[in-house]
C-alpha cells in the first residue's frame, strides 16, 4: 500500500536525493530535477529507459523534454504527495544517467 512519506522517511530518503541535485518543490509535495544531455538523442534515450522502469513499477514521472534537456517532477498522485515510490524512481533515474 502506497502512503505518504513519514517525517523519518523524508529525512532518510530525500536528504540523499537533495544532495544528488533533486529539489523539493515549494508549492507542492513533489521533487524535481533537470537533466542535461549531449544532444536530443541522448535525452530521448534516457526517457525511453526511464519509461520502461516507470511502467514496470506503475509509477510515472511528470516530465518535459526540450531538445537536450529533460525536466522531471515526481510525486504520487494516488496519495497526493511524496511516497517511497518517488524516492525509488528518483534513484533509478539517477542510475540511468551514470
Ligand atoms: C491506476 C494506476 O495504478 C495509478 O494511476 C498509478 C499510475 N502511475 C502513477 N504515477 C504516479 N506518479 N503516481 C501515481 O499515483 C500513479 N498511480
Amino acid at each position: 500500500m502506497t502512503e505518504l512519506l513519514s517525517d523519518t522517511g523524508r529525512k532518510t530518503m530525500l536528504d540523499p536525493l537533495c544532495k544528488a541535485g533533486w529539489q523539493i518543490e515549494a508549492d507542492r509535495d513533489a521533487i524535481s530535477k533537470t537533466y542535461q544531455f549531449a544532444d536530443f538523442t541522448e535525452a530521448f534515450a534516457f526517457m525511453t529507459r526511464a519509461a520502461l522502469w516507470a511502467e514496470k513499477w506503475n509509477h510515472h514521472p511528470e516530465w518535459t523534454n526540450v531538445y537536450k534537456t529533460v525536466h522531471v517532477t515526481l510525486t504520487t498522485h494516488d496519495v497526493g504527495g511524496l511516497s517511497a515510490l518517488d524516492a525509488k524512481l528518483a534513484r533509478k533515474l539517477d542510475q540511468l544517467v551514470t
